[in-house]
């Protein structure tokens, strides 16, 4: 069958996650929708026909054995009306396995197909209702665990007018339009930009935006999939207590050992709406005393090459001093292994066990600040007693803002994040456009500089979905669940 056979197939799919549940619903999409639901579904009132988006009780019934196979709920969305823009039923039933498979099979009994992962959802985009960019924000916002992650998808989602990517395809057009119009009637009296205005254009309203998307990528990954913060600091100050006490429970062993924690262990946590991937590690101690001799053993040290390496991927990095004792070298260990720009936030544990904890928390941020320069800038420390409680609160603040940055969430400042796919085709669009300007500045013929600006266009378009081919459509489709 070709595939745009199977684009004019009507589809069904149980849209509901599988397992008991109040209500299970069993979608229906395509020119055979209503016919479906004239047979196999019984209103308890008489009616003609069914009016569009009315819902209506009554059962479901096998139109040959007539069976009763539930109680159910019924509602047909007349296109171009309904999510796909094709005729959509939907039956409400009990939620139950063997009632949905039943409803499912007497579907496909009437003419229907089972749906493949994604095709409503591919379906409302070949008809035109959404575009590519907010069918990935709609499977986002299917898996979307916290708030953030939450609203990033839905922005995306709900802005298509006037959308940044919108506003530069315009702009993009009418270059388009001013050069081809400049390349046709060179000698006619029409007005036209000259070579250093669209050159500007092309700087301002569609290099510069372009790489504010690229750049958003990067918060957008952490808002999708969460930051990485890590553990560091010597043993024993207290880094598998912050980790617990954070979570909220006793996840990892803590004790008055030096080399407690062996292994790396990671949990998910939501901090005001972000997902944070907690990774308590072993203590780092300085390398030359690894070893048989000292007493640290093979696993401690193997302890510590593991956290090295996660260090090394942080999004964050939580160095952990024990407030109670004076710093030593090995508290400053963790720092030789960070790259040079790693962001870290500096945590004093243990303030329960200090007189004036605060005088001597302002003693310990002295001495960092002359010990490191770059910590003299740094947005502050953190005061904690893991064993107490005091300053939990603010860490989690702390936490949150050192990730996403003091202005706060980047949807105040961005409808759309590029995901890991548009970012690419940003980066190809990216780098014609520049190509393009290049051409202005040095005055190669227009012709020439038209087919540069015609490759933004169309490396751009793959963000949205217009000039996408069929196979990467599949792709990205099939990543969605089944019955969305
Ligand atoms: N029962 C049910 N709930 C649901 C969905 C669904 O398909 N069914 N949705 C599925 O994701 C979401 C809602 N999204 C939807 C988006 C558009 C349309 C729709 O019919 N749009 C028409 C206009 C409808 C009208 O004019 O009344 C359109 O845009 O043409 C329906 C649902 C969440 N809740
Ligand atoms: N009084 C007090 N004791 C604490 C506090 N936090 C941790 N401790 C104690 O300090 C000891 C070490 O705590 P851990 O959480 O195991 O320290 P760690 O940094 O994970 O140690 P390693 O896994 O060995 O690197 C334990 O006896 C804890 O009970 C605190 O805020 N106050
Ligand atoms: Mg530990």
């Amino acid at each position: 069958m070709s595939l745009l056979e199977r684009e004019k197939d009507t589809i069904c799919a149980i849209a509901t996650p599988v397992g008991p549940g109040g209500i299970g619903i069993v979608r229906i999409s395509g020119a055979d929708a209503s016919k479906i639901l004239k047979n196999v579904f019984k209103p308890k009132r008489n009616i003609t026909d069914f009016e569009s988006h009315r819902l209506y009780y009554g059962h479901v019934q096998d139109p040959h054995s007539h069976e009763i196979i539930d109680e159910c709920m019924a509602v047909l969305m007349r296109a171009p009306h309904s999510y796909t823009r094709e005729d959509v039923v939907e039956l409400q039933s009990h939620s139950g396995h063997a009632v949905l498979k039943r409803i499912l099979d007497l579907a496909i009994a009437q003419g229907a197909r089972l749906a493949e992962p994604g095709e409503f959802t591919k379906r409302a985009f070949i008809n035109g209702r959404i575009d590519l960019a907010q069918a990935e924000a709609l499977m986002d916002l299917i898996n979307a665990q916290t708030e953030e992650e939450r609203r990033l998808a839905v922005s995306t989602l709900m802005g298509k007018e006037d959308s940044e990517t919108e506003r530069i395809r315009n702009v993009l057009l009418e270059l388009l339009a001013h050069l081809e119009v400049a390349i046709d009637f060179p000698d006619e009296d029409v007005e036209i930009l000259d070579e250093g205005h669209l050159a500007s254009r092309l700087e301002n309203d569609v290099l510069t935006p372009i790489r504010q998307l690229i750049q958003s990528y990067e918060q957008g990954r952490i808002l999708r999939e969460g930051a990485l913060v890590v553990f560091g600091g010597r043993p024993n100050v207290g880094k598998s207590s912050i980790f617990n006490a954070i979570l909220g429970m006793g996840r990892v062993i803590v004790s008055p050992i030096p080399g407690t924690t062996r292994d790396i262990i990671e949990e998910a946590v939501d901090i005001e709406g972000l997902r944070i991937v907690l990774v308590d590690t072993a203590g780092i101690r300085a390398k030359e005393k690894v070893g048989e001799d000292t007493g640290v053993d093979i696993v401690e040290a193997q302890g510590i090459e593991l956290s090295l390496s996660r260090l090394k991927d942080a999004n964050l990095v939580l160095v952990v001093f024990d407030l109670s004792e004076d710093l030593k070298d090995e508290d400053f260990e963790v720092f030789s292994y960070l790259p040079e720009d790693a962001p870290f936030l500096v945590v004093f544990n243990k303030a329960d066990l200090v007189d004036d904890p605060e005088g001597r928390f302002k003693k310990m941020e002295e001495v960092l600040a002359s010990m490191f320069p770059s910590y003299a800038n740094k947005r502050g420390s953190i005061l904690v007693s893991a064993q107490t409680g005091l300053g939990l609160k603010e860490l989690k603040k702390a936490l949150f803002k050192a990730i996403i940055g003091e202005e706060g969430s980047t949807l105040k400042r961005h409808g759309f994040i590029p995901n890991l796919r548009q970012k690419e085709c940003l980066e190809r669009a990216f780098a014609f456009a520049e190509r393009a300007k290049e051409g202005l500045d040095k005055g190669r013929p227009l012709e020439v500089v038209a087919m540069d600006v015609r490759d933004v266009l169309r490396a751009f378009e793959e963000v949205t979905g217009r000039g996408i081919e069929g196979d990467l459509l599949d792709k990205i489709f099939s990543n969605f669940c089944l019955g969305k």
